[in-house]
């Protein structure tokens, strides 16, 4: 049975990051779910075909990790028809052997609910901005808006909002460096897996 790991969280929270490191470090492979909802949104038309017309070439997009891709996603994300032509393809991923890590909004609530860990990674609203802002370039107090707002339409959406999965370990990675976040995701990680 495939060990899945499903992390959750906020904009720029480090969620990516940190899947990424964990993969890595189990050998596992790594989904980051926002990347369906960018392309998704970034194709432009009617955002339920777009969903389900997803292609290589569109998750490739140079331009998916920018700020308007960011607001886009987080748009078609609230159509309930957008999500349902995305479940499948997350959770056929989810399914390979020797493991996965899915990263997103609603991993652990909804697309893989008995994954093996589930963190709910986190960080103060003005972390999150600064570290957005260095890597695009641009000035936090603006990333800040932008990332208050998606937050907001996220988490107050009806269907699969952003929220910890009530079995979710919190982790705050707000004072911490990403080798220190890492760090921890692993060692939970390692609490359950051995
Ligand atoms: N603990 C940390 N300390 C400082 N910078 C960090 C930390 N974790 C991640 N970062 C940096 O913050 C930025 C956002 O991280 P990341 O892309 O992992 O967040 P995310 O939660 O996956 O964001 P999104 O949901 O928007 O894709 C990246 O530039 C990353 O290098
Ligand atoms: N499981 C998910 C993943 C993402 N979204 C939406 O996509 C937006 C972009 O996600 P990033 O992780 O790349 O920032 C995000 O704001 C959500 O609206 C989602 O709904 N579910």
């Amino acid at each position: 049975m495939p060990f899945i790991i499903a992390i959750d969280g906020p904009a720029a929270s480090g969620k990516g990051t940190i899947a990424r490191a964990i993969a890595g470090h189990f050998g596992f492979h790594h989904l980051d779910t926002g990347l369906l909802y960018r392309a998704t949104g970034a194709k432009g038309g009617d955002p339920v075909l777009a969903a389900r017309s997803l292609s290589v070439e569109d998750l490739a997009r140079p331009d998916l990790r920018s700020a308007e891709a960011g607001q886009a996603a987080s748009r078609v994300a609230a159509i309930p028809a957008v999500r349902d032509a995305l479940v499948e393809y997350q959770r056929r991923f989810a399914a390979q052997e020797p493991g996965a890590v899915l990263d997103g909004r609603d991993i652990g609530t909804v697309i893989c609910p008995d994954a093996a860990v589930k963190l709910y990674v986190t960080a103060s609203d003005r972390a999150r901005a600064i570290r957005r802002a260095a890597e695009l370039g641009t000035d936090a107090d603006a990333v800040l808006e932008q990332l208050r707002d998606r937050d907001r339409r996220d988490s107050e959406r009806a269907t699969a909002p952003l929220k910890p999965a009530p079995d979710a370990v919190l982790l705050d990675t707000t004072g911490l460096s990403i080798h220190e976040a890492i760090e921890r995701a692993k060692s939970i990680v390692a609490g359950v897996r051995g």
